[in-house]
């Protein structure tokens, strides 16, 4: 997909910002440590000075449309493409020099992970497990474990072939995890899953991290689905990290303008009361507008107060001065949903 042009809203955060919360925090050596890192193809920047820290046990989301460069940052953090320039240790080793350290240590599953299809969940398992050097009967035991854990022992014994597309993430979970490896790079995993099934694996994911320590990145364009198990959060465009930090602190740093939308339902409406409402100080912009069908306050009109600040109570007291009836009244203030949803979805419409 042709990268989206974002230019005119850089920059987000100020370098140092960006670079503060692009670091974790604790005294530990990072098992995931980028700096710098470039990928060109030709002219075209796919992956541009890409810095970055994860800690021993962090969920990471790498977050960012189609075409951010996600999955090539991916492929160079493995050693199986080779970066332009910067460096990168996983684990405490290069993989563009040491990639079979790393891949010991790391296991990935891509967003078309590939099984026998012909064969049974446990038994694509016990491969796998086999070819990580497993003995028969260790590689068995591991197998079962953790078809256990992924919530697939009921159907250990189906072909591969049979499983839903919820059921084939869980199993490329079991799979990455039959190495016990100390990270694991999730590269889409919630991808084509219905909302339960998208529920399921993300409490797994959590779970692995809580429990086991193991640390976690995962790359989506889904902010809404994995935001809830992130510790942080990178937002990826175009090849730059432009933001990252946790939930929190983003929601903060990217609502800039501080933007609070107050909804109305007001009986009558009338230009009078639209240009009181202007006059307030802090009101940016006023819009009537048409109910959506289940929203609908017979007889009133919906009204949106777009406001720099909390306006709230200033608005409702405009209203009922004027001798308008207010029915209903709603906050609105911008989350990073919204914000993600502003910043990258719109665009791409
Ligand atoms: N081998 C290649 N040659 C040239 N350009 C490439 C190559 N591989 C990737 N790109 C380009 O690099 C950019 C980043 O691609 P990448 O697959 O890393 O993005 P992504 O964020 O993972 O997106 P998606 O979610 O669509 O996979 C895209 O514009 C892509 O077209």
């Amino acid at each position: 997909m042709k990268p989206m042009d974002i230019r005119e809203k850089q920059p987000m955060m100020t370098e140092e910002k960006l670079l503060d919360s692009a670091n974790a925090s604790s005294g530990e050596a990072p098992v995931i440590e980028l700096e710098s890192l470039t990928k060109r193809y030709g002219a075209f920047t796919a992956v541009d000075n890409l810095s970055l820290r994860i800690r021993k046990g962090e969920v990471f989301g790498l977050l960012g449309p189609n075409g951010a460069g996600k999955t090539t940052t991916i492929l160079m953090m493995l050693g199986l493409t080779e970066r332009t320039a910067g460096s990168a240790r996983i684990c405490g080793f290069d993989p563009a020099r040491s990639a079979l350290q790393v891949k010991r240590r790391v296991g990935y599953m891509p967003d078309d992970i590939g099984f026998y299809e012909d064969r049974t969940g446990l038994d694509n398992l016990v491969y796998t497990a086999r070819l990580n050097g497993a003995a028969p009967a260790e590689a068995q035991k591991r197998a079962k474990e953790l078809l256990e854990k992924v919530g697939l022992a009921g159907s250990a014994r189906a072909k591969v072939s049979t499983y839903s597309r919820g059921m084939r993430q869980r199993l490329g979970l079991a799979d990455v995890l039959v190495k016990q490896p100390e990270v694991i790079i999730l590269d889409e995993p919630t991808l084509g899953i219905d909302p339960e099934g998208v529920r399921e694996l993300l409490r797994l994911i959590s779970d692995l991290s809580r429990n086991e320590g193991i640390t976690v990145l995962l790359s989506s364009h889904q902010l809404q689905q994995v935001q809830q198990i992130c510790d942080r959060v990178g937002l990826f465009v175009q090849g730059k990290l432009i933001a990252c930090g946790d939930i929190a602190t983003l929601s903060v740093e990217l609502n800039q303008e501080r933007r609070v939308e107050v909804e109305l339902a007001v009986r009558p409406w009338s230009e009078g009361l639209s240009a009181r409402l202007k006059a307030l100080p802090g009101v940016l912009e006023v819009q009537s507008g048409e109910w959506k069908k289940e929203e609908a306050i017979p007889g009133s009109s919906r009204v949106t107060v777009a406001c720099d600040r909390d306006l709230t109570a200033a608005i409702a007291s405009e209203v009922i001065h004027s001798g308008a009836e207010l029915y209903d009244m709603r906050r609105r203030e911008f989350g990073l949903d919204e914000i993600y949803h502003r910043y990258f979805e719109k665009k791409e419409e």
